[in-house]
């Protein structure tokens, strides 16, 4: 069976390809927009519509694959800084303190439009950090194009504490719960 990933994200990318799959990438354009309040429903509404639009433009048959990440903290939603000043107002309200990462994600069969859609959430320990640490921080550049502004996977692994969950969600895939659904629902075996 053909599998495509609805992402632009270099990350998601490379975690399917971690898992030695065979699949093929088909960004979906979609804007990034849900009236869902409520975390767990607003990325999974956003997963959603990324696999749904390619899905629909599919002709073949395929299972499609879309992700949507963002991070909480106390009811506030952060999802990519636009700028420096942002980044700065993102990572000093996260650190010293435990978020959650969200990240949404839902798997669409073309022959049927039979879709499923799921979440999985870690929490994240950031370090107490000096306003130079986080200065020095963004200046990296890795924050920019992520969730609460800094990367897990990258030099943002210095002012990470310590995580509760699953490791890849941070980074923007689930893999285990990808893996569970697509075995379960769609009878696709990675294994
Ligand atoms: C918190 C965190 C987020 N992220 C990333 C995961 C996501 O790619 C990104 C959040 O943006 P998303 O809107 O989820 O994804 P995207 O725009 O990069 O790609 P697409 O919509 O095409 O699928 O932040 C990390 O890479 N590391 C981290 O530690």
């Amino acid at each position: 069976m053909k599998i495509v990933l609805a992402s632009k994200s270099p990350r998601r990318r490379e975690l399917l390809s971690n898992l030695g799959l065979d699949f093929e990438v088909i960004e979906s354009n979609v804007e990034e927009f849900s009236s869902e309040k409520h975390p767990s429903r607003y990325v999974m509404d956003l997963s959603f519509n990324k696999a749904m639009s390619v899905a629909k433009k599919l002709k073949e048959e395929a299972i499609v694959i879309g992700a949507d990440t963002i991070v909480v903290i106390e009811d506030k939603v952060l999802g990519k800084p636009k700028d420096r000043d942002e980044a700065f107002i993102m990572l000093k309200n996260l650190q010293g303190r435990v978020h959650t990462v969200y990240t949404g994600i839902t798997i669409v069969r073309t022959k049927d439009f039979k879709y499923v859609s799921d979440f999985e959430e870690t929490k994240v320990w950031i370090k107490k950090l000096e306003d130079e640490e986080i200065f020095n921080y963004i200046d990296t550049g890795e924050g920019y194009d992520k969730a609460g502004a800094y990367a897990i996977q990258g030099v943002g692994a210095l002012i990470v504490e310590k995580i509760e969950g699953d490791y890849f969600n941070v980074v923007g895939l689930p893999i285990s719960k990808l893996f569970d659904i697509l075995k379960r629902e769609f009878d696709v075996r990675l294994l």
